[in-house]
């Protein structure tokens, strides 16, 4: 796998998703526009055997559509080929695909359901095996309708993977779900992953892709903005770690005047300070400098009701690249500008 190629941001450009010698999922130049609306502006990627592929982006970046495509369920142009054919002509019991919306038949029960999807291949796997691999065997009598939504949600990952596919992709697959039961669909995809199966997960849960793919696509606007592996992403665009300060009262500039000149005397040039939301950050601090930090704030007479210190995660790579972070100060702009000097601020 070439990892150089893959980190890269390619600032309002396309960045290739990842090379592999034989890729599972390749494409080159996707594009769908819906009228005068681009879903997918060029987009390159390429999938790897028994790989867990993350998709992320904002509403609207086009992850939904990417998984269309690949799906054969809406036409693009440009090269797509998922097991070296166009995507409608892939046999489908080889591919699983829950979709980010998908509402079965409400009167059946998730036992019945899982059945019924499992009858429409020649081979399938075990209802109840199914049904335990996503936390619902204590459940699988009731009506579709009668399931809450978490259930619901994990009913239809069971009817995704009951025909054990070899390339299965999850649109969003956790939504709505308790932590236990987001639990035991890691645990499932961490199983199919390491039993060969390739995952293409897109996800808003930016823990959930870090702990779980191998490789992230950023996308934006319907172009990939950044690749690679999670750690090589937050080690390239994460930023600094970071020390918050959650305070009672909103952070005034001259508060944030004060905190950074007395972090220069004890830290040095390198720490930021700013406001945030509920308090103010200092970036940059490095676990031993945290006592120093924190006189700087009792120094400039900030009152704190916690603090926290945390390292750069791929959330933090998501809201630079996206320009989330820098709503307050020109957005797009100042996303742009993180993408350009990568993302090192
Ligand atoms: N059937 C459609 N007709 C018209 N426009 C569409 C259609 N499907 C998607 N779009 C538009 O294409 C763009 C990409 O949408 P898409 O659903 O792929 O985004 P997404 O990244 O999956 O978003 P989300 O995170 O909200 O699910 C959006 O501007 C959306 O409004």
């Amino acid at each position: 796998m070439d990892e150089t190629a893959t980190a890269d941001a390619a600032p309002g450009g396309t960045a290739p998703a990842g090379s592999a010698a034989d890729p599972v999922v390749a494409g080159e130049g996707v594009r769908k526009e819906y009228g005068d609306v681009v879903a997918l502006d060029g987009v390159d990627l390429d999938v790897a055997a028994g790989e867990v592929f993350g998709l992320i982006g904002p509403n609207g970046a086009g992850k939904t559509t990417l998984v269309r495509a690949l799906t054969g369920t809406t036409e693009a142009a440009g090269d797509l080929r998922v097991f070296g054919a166009p995507p409608t002509a892939v046999e489908p019991s080889r591919i699983g695909l829950l979709p980010q919306s998908f509402d079965p038949p409400a009167r059946l029960t998730a036992r019945e359901l899982v059945d019924y999807y499992g009858g429409l291949y020649d081979e399938a796997r075990d209802t109840e095996a199914v049904l335990d691999d996503v936390g619902m065997a204590d459940d699988a009598d009731a009506w579709y309708e009668t399931l809450s939504g978490g259930q619901q949600r994990r009913t239809c990952v069971a009817t995704a993977v009951v025909n054990d596919p070899d390339l299965l992709f999850l649109d969003e697959p956790t939504t709505g779900i308790d932590p236990a039961g987001r639990r035991a669909i890691h645990r499932l995809i961490e199983r199919l992953a390491a039993g060969g199966t390739t995952v293409f997960l897109t996800s808003h849960a930016m823990d959930e892709v870090e702990r779980l793919a191998d490789r992230v696509a950023l996308l934006r606007d319907g172009r990939v903005v950044a690749s690679g592996a999670p750690d090589r992403l937050v080690a390239q665009h994460g930023g600094a770690p970071r020390l918050d300060a959650d305070t009672a009262a909103a952070t005034t500039e001259e508060t944030v005047e004060r905190v950074a000149t007395g972090v220069r005397e004890r830290l040095g040039d390198g720490p930021t300070v700013e406001a945030t939301d509920g308090g103010l950050r200092v970036r940059g601090v490095r676990p031993e400098a945290i006592g120093d930090a924190v006189d700087a704030l009792d120094a400039a007479g900030v009152a704190f009701d916690s603090l926290s210190w945390s390292e750069p995660s791929l959330e933090d790579v998501y809201l630079r690249l996206t320009g989330e972070e820098y709503a307050r100060r020109g957005g797009e702009r100042a996303a742009a500008e993180a993408v350009a000097d990568g993302g090192d601020r």
